[in-house]
């Protein structure tokens, strides 16, 4: 048999490359627990194949180049809490404590004579208290104890003799005193009576009773009565936290709870308040994940003696797998009143900067950028999807660049309040519609190339990461404007049609960066409405209630479930609840905001107007919306139709107000400008044409007719792709407002547009 010594002693041969070590926690903790000069380095440093990996050392995780600090920095607290931040949360937190310490004053205040007479009930008692006291200091029982305890044979008498005159001595002593302090205490009482008003005397009386009382109070049968009902709402301790924690049934933390054992559940910081209710941070015993916690949040809830919709346990992936943050509100959220949206009433959007949503469960305000993200929403029916969806678009319509297309194809009403300010917009799941939506892709897809195209024209300087900016959104003649296309049950669309997917799926890839963003939304989360191409190319992700595993980690992302951020853990009461992943690092619980279907139309009724005084009211909104041009003919051919015959030179102006007299649908509302920035990509080069109207020279820009034509000579020889497909134009283009230079006639136009 071996010799247990040996075997401690012997130095364990090094892991093969790639050869997993098994090391039992607790010895991992061990090592973890010693200074990192207290043999670590050595000890572990022998284990290493001096010749291979000089200046190496080996711990339990293998080889590493350097020992990392033993012990990971705690990561520090900020210094200001949560709710210092934030002016709601803030005020939320101020006025909970102004409402709390009003209603103990209050509640107590109108009890203060029920709990004098309650003090007088025990003065007697007070009174006995004190004169035994007063009895046992006079008298000095432990020395008469003590003397009884020498009264033994072997006692020194000559001690036993001292001590009995010592305490004669003190006793006597004493007993003056409080003779003395009895006499002087009635003296004084008798004076205070005869001489001082009954005011003073009843004051005087009323507060010696409370003090007897206060002195005979007794611990089962308090004076005070509880101001608030614990019996409801116990307060959130760590006692309670642990009980709460030991009822969910996870095997491994029970096995830490129970006597004997040393607590695996700890609490790296105090529980604090934070906005309207109590958060507790917990770290739990090793191996026991906050997951496996948030997975029981109706348990925990049960546990914790609150409603569920109280109860928000999240996951601090920053610090370790194991960290749990326990939030309670003091209100349940489903009985809480709705979160009023802040854009509701005022305001303008940018969807280039983050605009709100909703708020945390602890009331501060949450954002997020629409502008460059492709965004998807999931939750079961009823959950407040399409809720979200609209406050999203509405959003988008307060930014008045913003192109809004909007489909909803359950065909519900809950969208028609975007009608007025949609360029593109159908609600149903008709044939028709459906045709609609396909055809307004396929003009989105070629739209995304041409837009690629004008990007990639221009300097490096005005566009220097190659995608939209604000600036050059505004910059109307480029057509860069923000597109956001909503469409809700995307997955009536992309039943049985695979074409559409890949297209969609395309522009989910590639529009944002050229400033056309989709927000799909499905209450069927499976591969068919959400396929690989989308789920996994979106930025944002908002999941409100889901069943399981599976759909959550399909909107959310693949692990999520496994990392603890578990949408299936709301309730069928947390309308317009959900994880928003995707904005920040770490994805939040967000409550979205209410708008109603009056509220909504107001809104819309704002952007409306907004858009209206800028000129910006386009396609169906503005009254224009035939079927998407689905046909493969781009702006050079539109332009070789309307050329003038016998023209060899024509004025940019001439040749939009031809494309808009023959192609209203297309360019009702182009300039020059527009026009010359369409062609642009296609390297048609513009000349100064000269004319002489009314006796007078004018000098514009414009087109030649052979440049034309030999433009469409070399697309037509070199291009395999169908002619016009990635030269065409999108549909209905807003009026140019904003940076519209009036031609004068003599001068050439200064804009980039002219080349
Ligand atoms: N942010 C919110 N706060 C409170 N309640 C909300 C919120 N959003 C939605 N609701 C409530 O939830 C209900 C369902 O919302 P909505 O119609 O958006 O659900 P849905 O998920 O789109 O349902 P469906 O899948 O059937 O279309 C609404 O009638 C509304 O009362």
């Amino acid at each position: 048999m071996d010799d247990p010594d040996d075997e401690r002693d012997r130095i364990p041969e090094p892991p093969a490359a790639g050869e997993l070590v098994e090391v039992s926690p607790s010895a991992v903790l061990d090592r973890l627990d010693q200074p990192r000069d207290a043999g670590l380095v050595d000890d572990d440093a022998q284990l290493v194949d001096e010749d291979q990996n000089k200046g190496r050392a080996v711990t339990v995780d293998g080889l590493v180049d350097e020992l990392p600090a033993v012990r990971p920095p705690a990561a520090p607290r900020p210094v200001l809490p949560a709710w210092v931040k934030s002016w709601p949360a803030f005020l939320d937190a101020a006025s909970w404590w102004v409402r709390h310490a009003w209603h103990v004053t209050a509640f107590h205040g109108i009890r203060l004579p029920l709990y004098w007479l309650r003090l007088v009930g025990r003065a007697p008692f007070g009174v006995a208290r004190l004169l035994g006291v007063v009895w046992q200091w006079s008298t000095d029982p432990d020395g008469r104890q003590m003397r009884s305890a020498m009264n033994t044979a072997g006692a020194d008498p000559a001690v036993f003799v001292r001590l009995t005159e010592q305490h004669r001595q003190m006793v006597r002593g004493r007993l003056l005193v409080t003779a003395i302090v009895s006499v002087l205490a009635t003296f004084v009482g008798w004076s205070v009576i005869t001489s001082t008003s009954p005011g003073v005397i009843t004051t005087l009386t009323v507060v010696l009773l409370a003090i007897l009382g206060g002195i005979g109070r007794s611990a089962d049968r308090p004076v005070t009565s509880r101001s608030i009902d614990s019996e409801a709402v116990p307060r959130l301790t760590a006692d309670l936290i642990i009980t709460a924690l030991g009822s969910l049934g996870i095997a491994e933390l029970n096995k830490s709870l129970k006597p004997g054992v040393e607590l695996g559940v700890r609490f790296p910081s105090p529980i604090m308040r934070d906005g309207p209710g109590f958060r507790a941070e917990v770290d739990l015993p090793p191996g026991v994940t906050a997951g496996d916690v948030i997975e029981r949040r109706d348990r925990l809830a049960s546990g914790l003696r609150r409603p569920l919709s109280s109860v928000w346990p999240s996951s601090d992936h920053d610090t370790h797998a194991g960290r749990l943050h326990i939030w309670c509100g003091d209100k349940p959220m489903s009985k809480a009143k709705p979160v009023a949206w802040t854009l509701a009433k005022a305001g303008k959007v940018d969807l280039f900067d983050p605009f709100p949503i909703g708020t945390d469960p602890q009331g501060r305000p949450v954002t997020i950028t629409l502008m460059f993200a492709l965004m998807i929403i999931g939750a079961l029916p009823r959950m407040g999807k399409t809720f979200l969806l609209r406050l999203l678009a509405l959003a988008a319509a307060l930014d008045p660049s913003a192109e809004l297309h909007i489909y909803d194809l359950r065909g519900g009403a809950d969208l028609l309040p975007l009608e007025p300010v949609a360029h593109r917009f159908r609600t149903g799941d008709d044939t028709d519609d459906l045709a609609y939506l396909k055809a307004d892709i396929r003009e989105l897809k070629r739209e995304m190339a041409r837009r690629y195209k004008t990007i990639r024209s221009l300097p490096r300087d005005v566009c220097p990461e190659g995608k939209v900016t604000r600036e050059l959104a505004d910059r109307r003649s480029l057509g860069l404007w923000p597109i956001v296309v909503v469409i809700d049950e995307v997955q009536v669309a992309f039943d049985d049609d695979p074409e559409l997917v890949a297209e969609v799926t395309d522009l989910g890839k590639r529009g944002p960066a050229a400033g056309i963003m989709f927000v799909l939304a499905t209450q069927r989360v499976d591969a068919k409405s959400l396929p690989t191409g989308i789920s996994s190319n979106a930025v944002l992700r908002f999941c409100l209630k889901v069943t399981g595993q599976v759909e959550n980690d399909m909107v959310l992302g693949t692990s999520m479930y496994k990392a603890g951020i578990r949408a299936t853990m709301f309730a069928r009461t947390d309308r317009g609840v959900g994880y928003l992943a995707g904005e920040g690092d770490e994805p939040v619980i967000v409550r979205t905001a209410y708008l109603d279907a009056p509220a909504a139309e107001t809104v819309a009724a704002r952007a409306r107007a907004a858009r209206l005084a800028a000129g910006l009211l386009t396609g169906h909104a503005a009254g224009i919306d035939p079927d998407p041009d689905d046909s493969t003919a781009s702006i050079l051919d539109h332009l070789a139709s309307v050329w003038p015959v016998g023209e060899e030179k024509v004025w940019w102006d001439d040749l939009a107000e031809r494309l808009a007299g023959t192609y209203p649908g297309l360019y009702g509302a182009w300039t020059g400008e527009q026009v010359t920035a369409a062609v642009r990509p296609h390297s048609l080069r513009s000349i100064q044409i000269k004319r002489t109207i009314d006796g007078k020279q004018l000098n514009r820009r414009g087109l030649a007719r052979t440049a034309l034509q030999a433009v469409l000579e070399d697309r037509t020889a070199n291009s395999d792709t169908p002619a016009g497909r990635d030269a065409s134009w999108p549909t209905y283009t807003p009026p140019v407002v904003d940076d519209t230079t009036p031609h004068s006639p003599a001068t050439p136009d200064p804009d980039p547009g002219y080349q």
